[in-house]
């Protein structure tokens, strides 16, 4: 079997999806997008395709190599992503062929479902309490909320209180059991981060999310030490090296990669394994569409330390865009009391509807992540 063919759309909200094709006929997809950049990594994509085009689809682990390493200048978000959405659809491919789901050839599941989480409002802090309620009352047992607005590297401790006075408001809307998880965006700086985290523990959250940016991982050590609740980051980490160097650290607890950023199933899987060793939990990040969701909940039922599954419903710049609206059976990824069982379709367990991606790739998108300031006219993290 031959790789003859690499076709691509971006498709709204702000996705881009990818088959391979075959010259037997069997196909795979894939989503090889970073937010904010789809027609530059759908560019990347096009390039790779001079290296995959001709070769066995079927060695996997060989062609990520070839992408990885024969290009010499590695990693990055664009390429990373770009072969993250080609090793998506190898996978799925292979797994079509074979007849068999992604994770009966990663060694069979370790469970049946996966507890799931989604977000409450948007990317500013916002009425909180009652877009909980509505999730908890949907079967829910987790959610994640934004942590604060923009916030200067020295700020006012009143952007601390109002930070804390949402979370506040949010575990009296949902009592004890229900998980918090609080994305900060990489918006707070070390100065003002020891406070800040350090104010939020007697609310219990199940995680803080990226309370500095990547660039400051380092920083952690000197907020995080001794703090009675987990700690995640890793959505903006590509590779199991960059991974590497974030566990050995020991700054977090939770890692968060994204298939479709990170390096796909292949490197997902070396990096959830990698973290188990440090005894650092996993919960994919998956703000993305239903390949990127059903490449994830295939890592999940392989990985011991998974214990929460992100997906995309609910976050405000989706818009009218479901995470199901392109797939032909919507009970594939369907959420039941708070899980999604573990997709057992051949592949990635899910059918996209091919003539419905032709359709919407007309409308196509030009998403941007919008640009924030502070009052004073700098430019703020978004
Ligand atoms: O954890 C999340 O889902 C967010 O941080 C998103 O990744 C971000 O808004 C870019 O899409
Ligand atoms: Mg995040």
């Amino acid at each position: 079997m031959k790789i003859t063919r690499l076709k691509t759309w971006q498709v709204p909200p702000r996705w881009l999806f990818l088959k391979i094709e075959t010259d037997e006929g069997c196909y795979g997809w894939g989503e090889p997008v970073i937010e904010g950049r789809a027609a530059t990594v759908e560019a990347a994509v096009h390039e790779l395709a001079d290296y995959l085009v001709g070769q066995d689809p079927h060695r996997i682990e060989h062609l990520w190599n070839t992408l990885y390493r024969a290009g010499f200048y590695r990693g990055g978000p664009i390429l990373m992503s770009a072969i993250a959405g080609i090793d998506q659809a190898l996978w799925d491919l292979k797994g079509r062929d074979l007849g068999v789901p992604v994770h009966q050839l990663l060694g069979g599941a370790v469970r049946e479902r996966m507890r799931m989480y989604a977000w409450t409002g948007g990317d500013r802090p916002g009425d909180v309490g009652a877009g909980a309620r509505a999730l908890v009352e949907r079967g829910f047992t987790a959610f994640k909320m934004n942590g604060t607005a923009e916030m200067q590297i020295v700020d006012s401790h009143r952007k601390v209180d109002e930070a804390v006075a949402r979370v506040a408001e949010a575990r009296e809307a949902v009592g004890p059991e229900v998980g918090i998880a609080i994305d900060f965006h990489g918006r707070v700086h070390r100065p003002m981060a020891k406070a800040l985290l350090r104010e939020l523990e007697p609310f219990h959250p199940m995680f803080v999310e990226e309370p500095v940016a990547p660039e400051h991982l380092p920083a952690l050590k000197h907020i995080a030490g001794g703090l009675g609740y987990p700690l995640a980051t890793g959505e903006r980490l590509h590779t199991r090296f960059e991974f590497r160097d974030l566990l050995a650290d020991g700054m977090v607890d939770i890692i968060q990669p994204d298939l479709s950023h990170c390096g796909g199933i292949s490197e997902g899987f070396k990096i959830a394994t990698l973290a188990s060793a440090h005894d650092v939990a996993l919960a994919p990040h998956c703000p993305l569409g239903p390949l990127t969701l059903a490449a994830s909940l295939q890592l999940d039922a392989v990985s011991h330390n998974a214990f929460i599954q992100e997906q995309s419903m609910g976050i405000h710049y989706n818009q009218d865009n479901d995470v199901l609206d392109y797939l032909v059976d919507k009970s594939a990824l369907a959420i039941e009391e708070g899980f999604c069982a573990i997709p057992q379709g051949p592949g990635l367990g899910v059918e996209i509807d091919e003539a419905f991606v032709e359709e919407r790739a007309k409308v196509g998108h030009r998403w941007r992540n919008p640009v924030w300031s502070h009052e004073d006219g700098s430019i703020a993290e978004w």
